[in-house]
């Protein structure tokens, strides 16, 4: 027997056992597509639903794939929405996977019905295609194609509810899953041009040993920001919002970047500076930039003249046939002077003194938050230890806890400790070895510098802690700077 054969049998089947009249509709649908040409059959298909909306009382809206030549955005934000909506009594599914997606994508096949409630409303729908030659005028025509659309089904009183919020929430809600689904993209600049590759960076929040109520404060603060889009139109400001991680090297700005882009859902653009000629470069690359995205700069200090404003927007030569960019350019181009119609963006800078940057890069509204990125404390050490070997309680913890307390290490050499073994006692045991060492350099050196060199270190201590007090948006992540540097 063939599959046509096959699927008619198994139809005639369930045709027997069926007692509503939709799902007889539905059958009978089947058996019309496999023996009727296209014209009576479309003819038979339009008359069974109007039966059917008649019966019930119900509308049936049909969405198409295309309208004309034209994509249907509804159909395709309706079929992406239906494919949270799957439920176990579901027979036919389709499994796809592309490689813009980063995980296998299961959706309806054709024929398949589900129900969908949405504010106490019952919507049905089904997903039907019909092969069809193109040009039903030249008989000749051997090209079939394969038309689609969704019948969607509701009481007629629900019209109105249906195009006012079922239909606005479909569309709100696709967005949504179409973003989760998206492969992220790294941006890089090279020769004055955005280069891309994957972002497969796994950090997360949930990987990031930061204190807790640090943590939570920046993953609150960007999803307060995303969903702020009326409010910045309303107070006529540029959606975009700037981040300064400053901190040691290996304490996780890099990695907390990587995580804001993985809970976002946004591109990163990874912007080099010393790849860059001059502002109107700049202002180029900026324009080149997508919406929902994360431009960094890492290392601002490292790149251009941020100490003082005393330049005017000219351009530098720095060599010959080379621009230096100017912080007048950095400022203007974080104003988002330059990309008025760019939507949410971030902006995030990284740097390892923040006492070398000009308070004007630093102010509110251009760097809104500023977290420090400080030293591994015992809470951000549990979390590794957890992250790393699944332990959350150890007779080594208390020793470890202890020595972090005296000692600077950062959470990228703890995570070097615990990676050596995936023994947890062996690893634990190293990081402890490797931490009294620590101590014993550190206490050594200390009494190098001698009683001068300690009260030196005390005042610049004390004024690490003057200037961290003045910025009023600023959070501490992990331990503060002790006096040594
Ligand atoms: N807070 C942290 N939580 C979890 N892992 C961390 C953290 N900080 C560092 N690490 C680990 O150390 C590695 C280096 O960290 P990362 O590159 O994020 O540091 P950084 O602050 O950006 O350093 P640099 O200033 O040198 O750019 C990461 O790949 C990660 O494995
Ligand atoms: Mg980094």
């Amino acid at each position: 027997m063939d599959s046509q054969s096959k699927a008619i049998e198994s139809a005639k089947k369930y045709l027997a056992a069926a007692t509503s009249v939709a799902a007889t509709a539905m059958l009978t649908r089947t058996i019309i597509s496999a023996y009727f040409p296209d014209e009576l059959r479309r003819l038979i298909s339009s008359s069974l639903d109007k039966l059917v909306g008649h019966f019930y009382g119900e509308h049936v809206v049909i969405i198409r794939q295309n309208e004309g030549l034209v994509t249907n955005d509804l159909y395709d934000a309706a079929t992406t929405y239906l494919r949270t909506k799957i439920s176990p009594t579901s027979k036919r599914l389709r499994a796809s996977k592309n490689r813009n997606r980063t995980n296998i994508i299961i959706s309806l096949d054709d024929g398949e019905c589900l129900t969908d409630i949405f504010e106490g409303v019952q919507y049905k729908w089904q997903l039907v295609s019909q092969r069809e030659r193109s040009n039903p005028l030249y008989a000749g025509s051997s090209h079939v194609e394969e038309i689609r659309w969704l019948a969607l089904s509701f009481h007629r009183k629900y019209r109105e509810v249906a195009v006012a919020s079922y239909f606005p929430h479909i569309l709100e809600r696709s967005k949504e899953i179409k973003a989760a689904d998206r492969q992220l993209k790294l941006y890089m600049n090279e020769l004055g041009n955005w280069n891309c590759v994957h972002l497969q960076h796994p950090a997360t929040s949930e990987t990031l040993a930061m204190e807790v109520e640090l943590k939570k404060s920046i993953f609150d603060d960007l999803a307060r920001f995303v969903n702020r889009k009326e409010y910045y139109k309303r107070i006529g400001k540029a959606w975009k919002r700037g981040y300064l991680l400053f901190g040691p090297p290996g304490t996780g700005k890099s990695s907390l970047i990587a995580a804001m882009a993985n809970y976002l859902r946004f591109d990163i653009y990874d912007l080099d500076l010393n790849g860059i000629n001059g502002n109107t470069d700049l202002k180029r690359m900026l324009i080149g930039m997508a919406n929902k995205s994360i431009l960094v700069i890492e290392d601002i200090d490292c790149s251009i003249n941020v100490q003082n404003r005393d330049d005017d927007g000219s351009e530098t030569e720095t060599e010959p046939g080379g621009k230096a960019v100017t912080l007048s350019g950095i400022l203007n181009l974080i104003d988002g002077l330059w990309s008025a119609n760019g939507e949410e963006r971030i902006i995030v800078l990284t740097t390892n003194y923040r006492d070398r940057l000009d308070p004007a890069l630093l102010r509110p509204g251009r760097m809104d938050m500023h977290i420090h990125m400080g030293y591994c404390g015992p809470n951000g050490f549990r979390m590794l230890a957890s992250n790393y070997h699944g332990v959350d309680e150890h007779p080594l913890f208390a020793e470890i806890e202890g020595l972090l307390k005296e000692v600077e290490a950062t959470p990228a050499e703890v995570a070097e400790e615990l990676m050596r073994s995936d023994d947890a006692g062996i690893a634990l045991g190293s990081l402890i070895l490797f931490l009294r060492d620590k101590r014993r350099v550190g206490g050594e050196e200390d009494k190098g510098r001698g009683e001068e060199g300690g009260l030196a270190l005390q005042l610049e201590s004390e004024k690490i802690d003057r200037e961290e007090k003045k910025v009023g948006s600023e959070v501490t992540g992990g331990r503060k700077r002790k006096s040594r540097k």
